[in-house]
């Protein structure tokens, strides 16, 4: 029964196909007789023919499906004859559903009723899989979180490599400071969704990192390799907005809550394999202090996201200088970074020089009269410390943005010790985990 006009009938789960000559997977929807493919290329060279890879793709055929879901988010999920288990059936839901959270309330469009139908358990059986010796995918976004992993996993395993989807000039630009090999991976959206307004489709945020993280691990199976980095915060987790008592969260697919289940999942498929975030435990002033330290990715690390579209010709050059994101990065810098490299960072616009972007910070700042953005940004408490600490700098003496936020802003309570040292839980494993973890 639809609840909504706008909503289609059934999402089906048509197949997935490796070709290993071409190395493709190719994942294949449909959406009341609509069909939909997206395209995954990985390098054809090497070892394709290994059961763990189907096995990998698999995962990968189950996750990607949700950006063809959510052109009409229908009521049923019909998984077809794709093998599954109970268990890859409710963590699926809880992707769809929380991972869709944000897109559900945009659009004021419930998808809780989500019925998930189908697929075969006779079929799901595991598969011979041998855990490789211990060499590390670093999947790689040339922020401030990944450079920061990258910067202390090579330190101890140099064998690491890192991992990229697409092909963007940031990105590329920090990967090339970083000295590593790269494996990398292109993802090829059906079109489509792409035309999204002139076709109708409904449209919002999708869990990408989760899209993200299934590549890596077909990755990290061809190149016989045992685990995978992630580079997701310890803010990540924290819902943006709470409706009706529920959290929504921008960065689902970056939480602990997915991390805790994507990790049981590859263990049932995977025995051993690892996948987890190396800054679970962290804030993102942890992470802004030891960024500021690496001073050769000054010139090339890029957050602001308006340089990553699907289209390249929408992609900024540079920093826009006036997105959450940006204002964010600017802000979590400022204690540990001057305001001349900050100001060479963001090519003299830097978000701290521009009273007219007061109302973004405001909202980092968990402003009453403004809401948390809908972006990856920390959480207000790590904001709250930066402008503290920003503020009390001699070079940002007389900075009026500054000046106004910290008027407006009491003292963040208490000590700010604790967003220095690991707080909360994570799953780093033993061999991967940083001096301030071994206790
Ligand atoms: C670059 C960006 O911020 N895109 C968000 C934007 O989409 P827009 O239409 O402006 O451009 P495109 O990203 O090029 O998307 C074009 C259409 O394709 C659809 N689509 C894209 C990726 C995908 O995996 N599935 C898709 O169906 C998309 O819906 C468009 O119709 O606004 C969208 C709606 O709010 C966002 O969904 C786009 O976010 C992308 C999925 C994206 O890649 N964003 C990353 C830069 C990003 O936000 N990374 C976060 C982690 C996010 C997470 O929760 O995992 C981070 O930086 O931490
Ligand atoms: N194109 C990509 N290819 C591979 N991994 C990616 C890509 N984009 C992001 N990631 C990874 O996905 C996770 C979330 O991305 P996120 O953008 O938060 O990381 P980041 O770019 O290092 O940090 P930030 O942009 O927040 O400073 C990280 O582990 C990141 O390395």
């Amino acid at each position: 029964m639809k609840s909504d006009d706008r909503r289609g009938e059934r999402f089906t789960y048509e197949g997935v196909d490796v070709v290993p000559a071409t190395g493709e997977i190719r994942s294949r929807y449909s959406l009341d007789g609509r069909s939909f493919q997206e395209v995954v290329r990985l390098p054809a060279g090497l070892d394709w023919h290994r059961p763990a890879v189907a096995a990998a793709a698999r995962i990968l055929f189950l996750l990607s499906g949700i950006s063809y879901y959510k052109t009409a988010a229908p009521p049923v999920i019909d998984l077809g004859d794709t093998p599954v288990t109970e268990d890859e059936v409710a963590f699926l839901r809880d992707f769809y559903v929380q991972g869709l959270g944000e897109f559900s309330y945009v659009n004021d469009l419930p998808i809780d009723d989500l019925q998930i139908v189908g697929g075969r358990r006779d079929l799901a059986a595991p598969v011979s899989w041998e855990l490789p010796e211990e060499r590390p995918l670093i999947p790689f976004g040339g922020g401030i979180d990944s450079v920061v992993v990258v910067e202390e996993t090579k330190r101890r395993f140099p064998d690491s490599s890192l991992f990229i989807v697409g092909r963007f000039d940031p990105i590329e630009d920090a990967a090339a400071v970083t000295g590593l090999p790269i494996v990398r991976a292109s993802r090829t959206l059906d079109p489509q969704v792409l035309r999204s307004r002139e076709l109708g489709f409904l449209n919002g945020h999708v869990p990408v990192t989760g899209v993200l993280s299934a590549i890596a691990v077909v990755a990290a199976v061809l190149d016989s390799r045992s685990a995978v980095i992630m580079s997701n915060e310890w803010s990540a987790s924290a819902p943006t907005i709470e409706v009706d008592g529920r959290g929504i969260n921008h960065q689902y697919s970056k939480s602990l809550d997915f991390e805790g289940g994507f990790r049981r999942l590859l263990d049932a498929v995977l025995p051993g394999f690892r996948y987890f975030s190396a800054l679970r435990p962290y804030s993102e002033l942890w992470v802004a202090e030891r960024f500021a330290q690496l001073t050769e990715y000054h010139p090339v690390f890029r957050s602001c996201n308006r340089a990553f579209h699907v289209d390249p010709a929408l992609r900024a050059s540079a920093w826009c200088g006036e997105c959450d994101k940006c204002a964010f990065i600017d802000l979590i810098l400022a204690p540990f970074m001057s305001a001349e490299q900050l100001r060479a960072v963001f090519g003299g616009r830097e978000p701290l020089d521009r009273p007219e972007l007061l109302p973004r910070f405001r909202g980092l700042l968990g402003d009453t009269a403004a809401t948390k953005p809908f972006e990856c940004v920390g959480d207000v408490g790590e904001c709250r410390v930066a402008l503290e600490l920003a503020a009390a700098r001699p070079d940002r003496a007389g900075n009026p943005v500054l000046a106004q936020l910290r008027a407006e802003q009491p003292a963040a309570p208490g000590s700010t010790d604790r967003y220095f040292a690991p707080m909360g839980e994570h799953f780093i494993e033993a061999p991967y985990a940083a001096d301030d973890l071994l206790v």
